[in-house]
């Protein structure tokens, strides 16, 4: 299982890069704009047959998109026609990919979309920052191939994978003081219900779904959801694909169509740099969520725009209410600053939390993310387009405040003191999770909401051991990189007090390369060295250098006093052996420690 080869330009930024380096208050973006852009598709062979005629014009140059007024020989826009008003309409957007006509010069293809938009995405993940892409667009418009693609065209979300592991891989040999940690989920929100898509669902039972809960540091999540850790890109392309057939098998049993569902794909990413001469650690985390959303025809053009609200248990609500979060957002009077000591006051007028979707994207909408919404339309739809590339203006109005999520300066210690001080919560949780039980069900919403908080940080504790397992690895690695260093200078320096080079015979030797080579004429080429004249020496190698005596070849005088360096320094290198050893010793001990925490797989069922 691969995804189609392509090309990514783009490095990976290294932890200590410039953003690393600054104070955590200046590692904020100053707010930026959502990223808009808008694809159209190719015609379907459905559109072909009844003679659809393509409405749709880009212009390169300008980023520019232009609806033109259908003709009246395409029945699908009959509707359209009886509109008081349809006129031609255009918008820029940040990009604008043409992607209807293969024989196009300016045709985008899937590569050209990843490498325009999710290349960037992904530079902004090695920095630190939490993204955001999801398409949006009626249903066949082409989210879908956008964004999961087609075997044979893999779409954003497999080139995402692609490219992290390659990145991940090319860092890795470059230094070893860096361990990655991703982790992957993929849920959907179906009827304002979120499913698991990596727990396959139980033929012949109802589907389980799972709940929404929000933790004051890490805002709202959803509760179980399976984190796979995974360490390859087959390993997260077999995930992906999992959850994708899980999506289409469910969707079938219910008599379900996909574009009533939501589908979210969400990658951590966490890099942990290993400073070896302080034995410290700086973590970055960043999360990378690649979102298909419903199809948007549900909702009407009118509430896309905020106009005019029409709500009902028939319309998917998620899309409905991402429409009005959208529109709130894009507001100018969300952008007013309110004063610090008001903020009690006003409520926030966002609408998140009207709907399963909008309140699990609040940071991806309107917080700590950079994200990026992928408008995508079918050639030959007026009405849909319309709305379609209404909705994609006003979220071009919204700004989000990424900021850099990272921990400096680590010790060892501070590591240790955390663990140490997470079981002891968690042990404290464990008492008054058996307290609750023991006074039954009085306050059972109470008992709940404590076993959910142990829970929560029991899987922390697991990602966090996981997380010192990875640093301790990539500190061996390390050991392992400087040791065979080490034995390679010692080998050298030993052979070269065992086996001297007679400078004389090496002299030779070259002279009589040398005049073979380029003959006595060749004045051009002649060095500093060779003006020394026949005889003259030459001072290359630091070795030659310390054993050669000007006066009489090798004087014993001077071997001596360069075999006690040599010794000298052949001892420090065994005192940094043994220090290095005593490291690893150091952290062996630690992980093998009886006294250790081991709260996990004894205190997990309770
Ligand atoms: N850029 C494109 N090039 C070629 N074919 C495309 C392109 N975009 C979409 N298609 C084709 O159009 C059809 C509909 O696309 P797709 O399934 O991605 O739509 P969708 O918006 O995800 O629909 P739904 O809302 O039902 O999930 C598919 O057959 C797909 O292969």
């Amino acid at each position: 299982m691969s995804v189609a080869s392509f090309r990514s330009s783009a490095s990976t930024p290294s932890l200590r890069s410039r953003d690393g380096l600054l104070p955590a208050h200046l590692r904020a973006d100053n707010g930026a704009n959502v990223r808009v852009v808008v694809r159209v598709r190719a015609f379907l062979p459905r559109e072909i047959k009844r003679g659809a005629e393509c409405l749709i014009s880009m212009d390169p140059r300008t980023q520019r998109t232009t609806l033109h007024v259908p003709n009246d020989t395409d029945p699908a826009n009959a509707r359209s026609k009886s509109r008081k008003v349809i006129e031609e309409k255009s918008f820029t957007f940040d990009n604008s990919f043409w992607s209807h006509d293969r024989d196009d010069p300016q045709y985008a293809t899937q590569e050209d979309v990843y490498n325009s938009l999710g290349e960037e995405f992904l530079d902004h993940n090695f920095e630190g920052y939490h993204t955001c892409i999801f398409a949006y667009g009626q249903t066949g418009s082409g989210k879908s191939y956008t964004m999961m693609g087609t075997p044979d065209q893999p779409g954003l979300i497999p080139r995402t994978c692609e490219d992290l592991f390659q990145r991940i891989e090319a860092a890795q040999s470059e230094t070893p003081n860096i361990s990655y940690h991703v982790r992957a989920s993929y849920f959907e929100v179906y009827n304002e219900h979120v499913r698991d898509l990596l727990v396959p669902a139980v033929p012949n039972q109802p589907p389980y779904y799972l709940k929404i809960r929000e933790s004051p540091t890490e805002g709202p999540y959803v509760k179980d959801l399976t984190e796979v850790p995974v360490r390859s890109l087959n390993e997260i392309l077999r995930y992906m694909q999992a959850g994708d057939a899980n999506r289409t098998v469910a969707s079938t049993k219910m008599n379900d169509t996909s574009s009533r569902s939501h589908a979210v794909f969400t990658i951590m990413l966490k890099q942990i740099h290993h400073d070896m001469e302080t034995d410290e650690t700086t973590e970055r985390s960043s999360r990378i969520r690649l979102v298909d959303l419903a199809g948007s025809e549900r909702a009407k053009a009118t509430e896309a725009t905020g106009t005019r609200l029409r709500e009902g248990s028939n319309i998917n609500k998620s899309l409905t209410t991402l429409g009005r979060v959208i529109a709130a957002l894009a507001d100018p009077k969300h952008h007013h600053h309110r004063p610090s000591g008001n903020r009690g006051l006003r409520r926030d007028v966002v609408p998140y939390r009207d709907s399963i979707l909008t309140w699990l994207l609040k940071d991806s909408l309107g917080g700590n993310s950079k994200t990026a919404m992928i408008a995508c339309i079918a050639p030959s739809d007026y009405e849909e387009t319309l709305s379609t590339l209404r909705y994609a203006d006003q979220a071009k109005r919204i700004r989000t405040r990424a900021v850099v999520n990272q921990e400096d300066h680590v010790s060892a210690a501070q590591r240790d003191a955390q663990l140490s001080a997470m079981a002891d919560e968690i042990r404290r949780l464990q008492l008054s999770v058996g307290e609750s039980r023991r006074r039954e069900a009085r306050d059972a919403q109470e008992a709940e909401d404590r076993l959910d908080e142990y829970q929560a940080q029991v899987s922390k504790m697991q990602r966090l051991m996981e997380e010192q397992k990875l640093v301790a690895e990539s500190k061996i690695r390390s050991l392992q990189t400087e040791n065979e260093a080490l034995r390679l200078h010692l080998k050298l320096a030993l052979d070269s007090i065992k086996n001297p080079i007679p400078e004389v015979a090496a002299a030779a030797a070259e002279q009589v390369g040398g005049d073979a080579e380029g003959g006595a004429d060749d004045k051009e080429n002649v060095g500093p060295a060779d003006e020394e004249g026949e005889g003259g020496s030459r001072r290359d190698s630091p070795v030659d250098e310390a054993y050669f005596d000007e006066d009489d070849g090798y004087s014993s005088e001077v071997y001596e006093e360069k075999a006690n360096d040599v010794q000298d320094y052949m001892h420090e290198l065994l005192k940094d052996l043994s220090l290095f050893r005593r490291k690893i010793g150091d952290d062996k001990d630690r992980f093998l420690d009886e006294s250790w925490p081991q709260p996990l797989a004894s205190e997990i069922n309770v």
